[in-house]
């Protein structure tokens, strides 16, 4: 890798984070105030949302926040979800809402997450958020391309003006993190599946976010000289190792900042989601 080229350390960048909602949350309590409380909701036995469901509460206790998991069967109903959902908006010690996916194929994702309160959406994937990211608004803002944004702020690049492509177009991280870069005055381009010509696009890019869940898909030799690289894809190998959707070693040949994987947007996705929960807790009182 030339020295041209830096890496974007996301591990370093969420301790900071963590540490500063840590510090608002002592704050807060020592104000007599209640302890931020994130409820997190994980239907069935899939082992990789388990690990990042142990994760997420780990996090929480580390900042000084309550975490409260439930547990249910892969076979439970919608409606006793639905249930658990208006059971968690009605409690005052609940101040986040993460329902973890995906969920079973018989379970309707939109009408869970419609269910969930909108200023307890700590995913910030409620339409009533994501309208708000939409209109450029303040709300709950989805934890991923919140950290993307920090990554880049913490790099001193800013998107204003600069032609940024997202690969994906999911609910969850590719569609919020094209409203983020829009809001903040870049040129936004977004590929699919159905994308004509990627590598033609890539090309172009001074900012490139890719979400796609392909390992590889994206190879060194499109990346723009100078280009940032925000990867967000994470395929775990048969090996056991954890990979990106770009092709690191020569992306980072031609890249002026690059995300790994793992160690980069992960981490901050994490951090986010704390900061929600603080946020949230401060909205309610
Ligand atoms: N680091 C983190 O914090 C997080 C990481 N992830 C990871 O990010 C990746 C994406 O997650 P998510 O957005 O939920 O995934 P989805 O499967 O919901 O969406 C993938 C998107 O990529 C597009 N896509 C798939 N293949 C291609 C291709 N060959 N060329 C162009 N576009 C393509 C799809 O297009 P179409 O719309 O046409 O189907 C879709 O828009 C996964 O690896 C996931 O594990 C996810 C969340 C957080
Ligand atoms: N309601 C909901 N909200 C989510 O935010 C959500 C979700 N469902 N379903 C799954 C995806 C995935 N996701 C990750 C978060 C952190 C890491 C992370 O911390 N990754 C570490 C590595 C972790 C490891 O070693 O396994 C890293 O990249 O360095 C990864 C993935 C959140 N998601
Ligand atoms: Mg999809």
């Amino acid at each position: 890798m030339p020295s041209a080229c830096q890496v974007l350390d996301g591990r370093t960048l969420a301790t900071q984070v963590r540490s500063e909602v840590a510090a608002r949350v002592a704050r807060r309590c020592a104000a007599g105030a209640s302890v931020p409380g994130l409820a997190v909701v994980l239907v069935g036995e899939d082992p990789a949302s388990q690990v990042y469901v142990r994760h997420k509460i780990a996090a929480c206790e580390q900042v000084g926040m309550r975490s409260l998991s439930h547990r249910l069967s892969a076979g439970v109903s919608e409606t006793e979800l639905l249930m658990l959902i208006e059971q968690l908006n009605a409690d005052p010690a609940v101040h986040g809402i993460l329902v973890q996916l995906p969920l079973p194929a018989h379970i309707d994702v939109r009408r869970v997450i419609g269910r969930i309160a909108p200023g307890k959406d700590v995913d910030g994937f409620h339409p009533e958020n994501l309208g708000r990211l939409a209109a450029g608004v303040p709300g709950l803002r989805p934890c991923t391309p919140k950290g993307c944004m920090r990554l880049l702020a913490s790099a001193g690049v800013d998107p204003c003006g600069k032609l940024a492509v997202v690969v994906g177009a999911s609910t969850i991280v590719g569609r919020p993190m094209a409203l983020e870069l829009l809001k903040a005055e870049a040129t936004v381009l977004v590929a699919h599946k159905q994308t004509c010509d990627l590598p033609q696009l890539v090309r172009q890019a001074d900012i490139l976010v890719v979400a796609t869940g392909v390992p590889g898909l994206i190879r060194g030799d499109w990346i723009k000289p100078g280009a940032v690289v925000l990867d967000v894809g994470i395929t775990r190998l048969a090996d056991g190792r954890l990979t990106g959707d770009v092709q690191f070693e020569t992306a980072s040949a031609r890249a002026s900042w690059i995300t790994p994987v793992p160690g980069g947007v992960g981490p901050m996705t994490i951090a986010c989601l704390l900061e929600n929960t603080l946020e949230a807790a401060e909205a309610s009182a």
